[in-house]
């Protein structure tokens, strides 16, 4: 697995190291041992999958406050999405900068997403299938999240949003916080 420091402290984006032979390819997508190396969350609790038909979908911005923040690492395995992380650790240099990753199931990228960031993505094709570990279980009390649009972070989605929940639709601008994000 090969590493690469991202532009915000402690997200990782990832590529496989695939071993070829006359089948196709062997190649590792998570290593604790790799993980552990460079202090990245080496422990995950559930894998999820979703599944959106129409390009253009977007999910998100997502995340979980304390106690029940998480560290994911995420995959385009069918299709191709851009993925989108905003740091909302106070005590951060890269606080409140976001980054973009285009994951694809032909890069076989992954990103790694450590606890105390907004996650979310836009699928760039149709019938776009997305796969992560979460290394904390799902508390719905505990999730919040960032609206797409907020000038504040200033996101340049790649496509005009075709299909987004009514949650995602609604979470309150970061100007209109009364508590701390994260
Ligand atoms: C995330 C999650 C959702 N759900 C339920 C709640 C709801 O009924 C249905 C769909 O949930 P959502 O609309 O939140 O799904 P979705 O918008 O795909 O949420 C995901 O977005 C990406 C960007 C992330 O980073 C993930 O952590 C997760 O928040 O699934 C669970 O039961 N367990 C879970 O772990």
């Amino acid at each position: 697995m090969i590493f690469y420091q991202t532009k915000l402290n402690g997200a990782w984006l990832i590529e496989i190291e695939p071993l070829g032979d006359r089948r196709g390819f062997f190649a590792r997508t998570m290593c604790r041992e790799e993980f552990a190396k460079r202090g990245l969350v080496d422990e995950y609790v559930q894998q999820n999958t979703s599944f959106s038909s129409q390009r253009g979908t977007l999910r998100g911005l997502h995340y979980q406050i304390r106690p029940y923040a998480e560290a994911k690492l995420v995959r385009c395995i069918r299709g191709a999405i851009m993925d989108v992380i905003v740091d909302l650790r106070e005590a951060s240099s890269t606080y409140l900068r976001h980054q973009l990753f285009e994951l694809t199931d032909a890069n076989r990228h992954q990103l790694y997403v450590p606890p105390g960031f907004a996650h979310a993505f836009q699928t760039l094709s149709d019938d776009t299938e997305v796969s992560y570990l979460v290394s904390a279980r799902y508390h719905p009390q505990a999730e919040r999240g960032l609206r797409y649009s907020d000038e504040r972070l200033g996101i340049e989605w790649p496509l005009p949003v075709t299909v987004l929940s009514e949650k995602d639709s609604a979470w309150p601008l970061i100007g209109e916080r009364t508590e701390p994000l994260y």
